[in-house]
């Protein structure tokens, strides 16, 4: 067998996770979101480019029903994880965001030791029977988040307290605690600087191994280095979707050609 089919079978074996059908959203009388069907697959990292204000982050938002908190939002279409309508009425949002975490932008660890911050939403979601098994969580999270080895003497310490790429790799930690099956990240490298975010993208790419993750940057190279998976979006409409490796070199849209090369955005 050569190199070519093992690669194809293993594209073939990654699952859709997320399945999204004319989806459109709008703020007031503004349209976000323009009819956007789009699979986004299990064990992969999907990365959500394009100019400013085009729909990156609303659209991200729509797939834990983050927008049901902005009141003058209103989401049309249907968003299926695993099969299973995500807007429907009997789905609790809280659940729903345990299942698909989210990172921001900004570092944001709650007030609380370093500890807590992970422990919280095991905790409030009753994922411990006992603090032995919250304590395996917790250290579980930071490994996984590839923090445990920085933090592990000063746990009752103020997560507050760490370094700006620090505690965005235990807002990693506390998202990845509630056993989410899909990581949702808004610009989580934009506030760190060179060698945080190359640690967090470094991070990404083992996330990769358990999660589906979707990334919105505003780097290019960053979504050409972490992500297999590209949907480049452009004044609230997908314009394309497909292989990182094919937008980047072999864009089908002149729009996505334009962005890339510079010319938009
Ligand atoms: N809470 C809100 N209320 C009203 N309009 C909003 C809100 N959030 C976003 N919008 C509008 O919706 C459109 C899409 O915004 P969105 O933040 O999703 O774009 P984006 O591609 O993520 O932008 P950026 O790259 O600048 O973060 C923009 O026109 C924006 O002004």
């Amino acid at each position: 067998m050569n190199d070519m089919s093992i690669l194809e079978r293993a594209v073939e074996q990654t699952e859709i996770k997320i399945s999204a059908s004319d989806v459109q959203v709008w703020y007031g009388e503004k349209h976000a979101i323009k009819d956007v069907n789009v699979d986004l697959l299990d064990k992969t990292v999907t990365a959500f480019i394009g100019p400013s204000g085009c729909g990156k982050s609303t659209f991200l938002r729509c797939l834990n029903r983050m927008n049901d908190t902005i009141d003058i939002s209103r989401v049309e279409g249907r968003i299926m994880l695993d099969g299973e309508d995500i807007y429907d009425k009997r789905v609790d949002p809280v659940q729903l965001r345990a299942k698909v975490g989210m990172v921001f932008q900004k570092p944001n660890p709650f007030p609380k030791s370093i500890y807590d911050n992970v422990a919280y939403g095991p905790r409030i979601h009753g994922l411990a029977r006992s603090r032995t098994e919250l304590d395996e969580i917790v250290e579980r999270s930071l490994r996984g988040a590839a923090l445990w080895n920085e933090v592990k003497d000063r746990l009752s310490e103020p997560g507050t307290g760490l370094s700006g790429g620090q505690q965005q790799r235990l807002c990693i930690a506390r998202a990845v605690a509630t056993q989410p099956e899909v990581l949702l990240m808004d610009e989580p490298c934009s506030a760190l600087d060179p060698i945080a975010t190359s640690q967090v993208e470094e991070l990404i790419d083992q996330l990769r191994a358990e999660f589906s993750v979707v990334i919105v940057t505003h780097s290019m190279q960053q979504a050409a280095r972490v992500s297999q998976k590209t949907a480049f979006f452009h004044l609230g409409n997908l314009v394309e979707y497909g292989n990182t490796d094919d937008i980047f070199t072999n864009p089908r849209d002149p729009r996505t050609e334009s962005y890339i090369s510079g010319r938009i955005g």
